[in-house]
């Protein structure tokens, strides 16, 4: 297939270098030449990854990097692609605007995808002439190491968009799993509601950080805990996506007043160096003084 990302940040070289790898040619467009370099620079760092580690050959990685042109010029990118995957920042306006200009220079039978966290993909939809075609791909960060893309079926997508998805994630060898357009997809909205419990109980004493972490991780065979997951997520992240939630499903994911006060301080989780742990070289190393114990209050608004 002949794939256009837009967007050469996190999300659109990790999907440039997923399509690349599984053979597929590519269009990784972005706004800035620099930002094209970046991006083509981060999949051959990935790719440079695999060889030491030898999963990759250094035949495979030149392949890979040949099927990549950057490009700033959307017409040169998006003209005669199968499938446009847009992976520019999460704003509305500007995503719509960016896959109504794409529609204007594909073929009729050309799907558009769009790579958005939390925004609603019926309203990305309307902004085309075609709104059939439209299909959100959810994929997961880093795109190389996560093995599942999410599948979200606007209002008024069709047979056609979801078989061209579904054939290529399967093509890039991930799973997918489907789910209707609403808020926070499947996802986002049982991470959220596990991680939001999570905070509730450790600001009211019920049990430590590392404790509450501990429980989910080892009753539960969970990776990582949701209170350090939280903190790799980005406790910002966190509260904009609640924020985004409880205005559309109700006061159940209200943020709960200790997130508030960490996102106030600054303190947003392993990229600030602390969140509910403390951040050295990428590593989680201690709960953050305030977290040891819990008893941050009441959430009370
Ligand atoms: N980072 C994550 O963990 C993650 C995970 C899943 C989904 N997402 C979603 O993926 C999307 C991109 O996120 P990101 O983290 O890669 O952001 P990012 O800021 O790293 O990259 C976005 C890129 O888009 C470029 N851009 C802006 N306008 C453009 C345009 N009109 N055409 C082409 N490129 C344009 C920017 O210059 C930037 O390089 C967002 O919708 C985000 O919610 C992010």
């Amino acid at each position: 297939m002949r794939i256009t990302v837009l967007g050469a940040g996190t999300m659109g070289s990790g999907i440039a270098h997923a399509a690349a790898t599984a053979g597929h040619e590519v269009a990784l467009r972005d706004i800035e030449s620099s930002y094209v370099e970046d991006g083509i620079e981060s999949v051959d760092a990935t790719l440079a990854g695999g060889v030491e580690r030898g999963k990759v050959t250094e035949a495979e990685r030149t392949a890979a990097l040949d099927r990549i042109t950057g490009t700033t010029d959307l017409a040169a990118a998006a003209t005669g692609a199968d499938l446009v995957i847009e992976a520019v920042p999460e704003d509305m306006d500007l995503k719509r605007e960016t896959l109504a200009d794409a529609e204007t220079h594909v073929a009729d039978d050309a799907v558009l995808a769009s790579n958005t966290s939390a925004l609603s993909v019926t309203a990305l939809a309307d902004a085309l002439d075609h709104p059939e075609r439209l299909v959100g791909l959810h994929f997961f960060n880093p795109v190389h190491l996560m093995g599942l893309v999410e599948v979200v079926v606007a209002e008024r997508t069709d047979e056609a968009t979801l078989a061209t998805a579904r054939a290529f994630v399967d093509s890039i060898g991930k799973e997918t799993v489907e789910v209707r357009d609403s808020p926070g997809f499947a996802s986002s909205r049982l991470g959220v509601a596990l991680g939001v419990e999570a905070i509730r109980m450790y600001e009211t004493g019920v049990a430590s950080v590392a404790d509450i972490d501990a429980a989910m991780e080892l009753g539960y065979n969970h990776p990582m805990g949701p209170l350090e997951l939280t903190d790799v997520v980005g406790l910002d992240v966190r509260l904009d996506i609640l924020e985004h939630l409880r205005e559309e499903l109700g006061e159940r994911f209200r943020p709960p007043q200790a997130l508030k006060r960490k996102v106030r301080a600054g303190k947003l989780g392993k990229k600030t160096g602390e969140g509910f742990y403390v951040w050295e070289d990428g590593e989680a190393v201690r709960p953050a003084d305030d977290s040891a114990t819990g008893s941050e209050g009441v959430d009370d608004e």
